[in-house]
């Protein structure tokens, strides 16, 4: 089974208080996504992979460590995830940036693809996959299956806020998939919002309500 992390870090739990609030607006609510998305990318890089360098420093020649190099993608599922992405890049400037374009039907709460654009080479990266909200599972569950199809093999999902229902899902259908959320909230409603959780994300971000 993936990792599961929630991530407790004071300044990610102070920040998405904030957010949940209803009278936070946009500009507000849209920095706010930026920073945690930047501080869960510390976490969620944890793992990546060091090699030695030998350099010099102005005193002496030494061997440190740096990135080994190992390709990686940022994929947002669109559109609430694109709140996340120059918070991560920030951090992972060489990070190519894939789009999977993907929206709940009201009714059924199934998700519907329109629109995918990934690297050439995804077959050889190691995926961020990033939506702010993780509710019955169905988009994630959809857009890590899209991932896979064509060739991506090490894949974490990144959420701001999610709902046990949503993990567990993703857990079942994905049991190779990394979870790193910053808060596991209680339960869904039965319009499928995440309850207490923060509303709905894409419309918050965009100012669409
Ligand atoms: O886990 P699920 O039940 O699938 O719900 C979560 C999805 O719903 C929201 O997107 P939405 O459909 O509102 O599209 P938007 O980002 O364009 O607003 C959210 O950003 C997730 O993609
Ligand atoms: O609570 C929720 C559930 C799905 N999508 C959102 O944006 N918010
Ligand atoms: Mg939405």
């Amino acid at each position: 089974m993936g990792k599961f992390v929630e991530m407790d870090h004071p300044l990610i739990q102070h920040k998405l208080t904030m957010i949940r609030q209803k009278n936070v607006g946009t500009k507000d609510f849209r920095a706010l996504v930026d920073e945690i998305a930047m501080l869960m990318t510390y976490e969620a890089s944890r793992d990546l992979q060091l090699e030695d360098v030998v350099i010099e420093t102005p005193v002496a020649t030494t061997t440190k460590m740096q990135l080994a190099g190992k390709k990686l993608a940022v994929v947002p599922i669109l559109r609430a995830g694109l709140g996340m992405v120059d918070g991560i890049v920030q951090l992972i400037p060489a990070a190519k940036i894939g789009h999977i374009g993907m929206y709940r039907d009201e009714e059924t709460l199934e998700p519907v693809e329109y629109f995918i654009k990934l690297p050439e080479d995804i077959d050889q990266r190691d995926v961020l996959l990033v939506d702010p909200m993780l509710a019955t599972g169905g988009s994630a569950k959809d857009a890590i299956s899209a991932l896979k199809k064509r060739g991506a093999k090490n894949i974490k999902l990144i959420t701001l806020v999610s709902a046990p229902e949503g993990v567990k899902a993703v857990q079942d259908a994905h049991p190779d998939v990394d979870i790193y959320t910053g808060s596991l909230d209680d339960s869904l409603n039965e319009n499928g919002y995440i309850v207490p959780g923060l509303g709905d994300a894409g419309d918050r971000l965009f100012g669409t309500m």
